[in-house]
């Protein structure tokens, strides 16, 4: 089962898996348009930093349906037209931002291309991305299995697998990875609130690959590192500064801190695409705000009086002094310093 999919050739659309139906039901959305792409990047129908990335990517040919038949500049207005609207989706994992720069970047550099043949590029493009991100997922796995302890607990927070990438995932193939090694290892779940990508998402690819793991409440991670149970945190990231703050799902900056007061190592597994070394600190990074009824109305249920003030934002920072490792598919940067990023991540 694929989360993204391309369906035929140039004049083909693009198939997404709808995250916000799973786990009860499995169903897909044909994206015909840029309006359907922009409105299942929103709504979380796709999600995960790399998935986003690779969505719009695809998103970007089926905008272009209608002007193969013009002159080049026409195409190009519409071109950028649509690379504005699917940009504005999202505002925090920067993957969405990086892939609709790259297939910018190529339609400049293919200048001398007519329309239709343009058009049959940027696909190849987007099949490429969509390609890379599938082998940076099985790399950043092999990596950072071997920083996973034999038997080790493994606490995660958000949804970082198949569902949030083209491939494995990015913590998600850590942890596959190691568990295909026979480290015998178990994942702990966050559940993520307030839209339970934990719960619903990586609850459901635990099960999918018979990878030992256990849900708990976010608020139970403390206790559960108390306990004993956890020997290592691995999460992803949405945006990693040129220092190493790393943006992701709301929560993971607790998962960290309270990893720091275990005397636990906080590994952040995510590809070279996740990082935007044109912010020198997390500081910079823009937070998604998002609707206050995802807290309200869980998944449809008031669970609030309507009238109380709310505070959703989708993502926090965590700084880089509480992160043991960057895992990356290029190897793993440690110490997390601004140096040993630039050493590894610029081109
Ligand atoms: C490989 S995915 C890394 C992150 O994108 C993931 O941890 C996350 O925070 C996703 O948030 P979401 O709001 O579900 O898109």
């Amino acid at each position: 089962m694929k989360t993204i999919e391309w369906i035929g050739d140039v004049d083909g659309h693009l198939r997404l898996l709808d995250q916000t139906k799973l786990p009860t039901e499995t169903t897909f959305l044909d994206c015909e348009t840029p309006e359907d792409v922009y409105g299942a990047i929103k709504r979380l129908s796709v999600r995960g930093a790399p998935a986003i990335g690779v969505s719009a990517a695809y998103g970007i040919i089926v905008g272009l349906r209608d002007v193969i038949q013009t002159d080049r500049a026409t195409f190009d207005q519409q071109f950028n037209k649509v690379c504005t609207y699917l940009a504005d989706s999202r505002p925090t994992a920067v993957n969405l931002f990086w892939a609709i720069d790259r297939m910018q970047k190529l339609a400049q550099a293919e200048s001398q291309l007519d329309p239709a043949a343009m058009r049959k590029r940027l696909l190849e493009e987007a099949r490429t991305i969509d390609d890379e991100d599938r082998e940076m997922c099985d790399a950043i796995g092999r990596f950072g299995a071997e920083l996973i302890p034999q038997g080790a607990g493994v606490l995660t927070h958000c949804n970082t697998g198949a569902l949030a990438t083209a491939g494995m995932g990015t913590a998600f193939s850590v942890l596959y990875s190691a568990h295909k090694q026979g480290k015998n290892i178990h994942v702990y779940a966050d559940e993520t609130r307030p839209l339970l990508q934990g719960a619903r998402l990586t609850a459901w690819e635990l099960l999918q690959h018979g990878i030992p793991g256990t849900l708990i409440c976010d608020s139970m991670a403390a206790w559960v590192m108390k306990e004993g149970k956890i020997q290592a945190v691995v999460t992803g990231a949405d945006r990693i500064a040129a220092n190493g703050d790393s943006a992701n799902k709301i929560g993971t900056y607790s998962a960290a801190v309270l990893a720091k007061a275990h005397n636990i190592p906080f590994y952040i597994a995510a590809p070279s695409s996740t990082f935007d070394l044109s912010l020198a600190t997390g500081e910079e990074i823009p937070i998604e705000q998002r609707d206050s009824a995802e807290i309200t109305h869980g998944y449809g249920k008031q669970t609030a009086p309507l009238e109380i003030d709310t505070y959703n934002p989708a993502f926090d920072v965590t700084p880089a002094e509480y992160i043991a490792g960057l895992i990356t598919e290029r190897g793993v940067i440690q110490p997390v310093t601004t140096e040993e990023i630039a050493k590894v991540i610029a081109d």
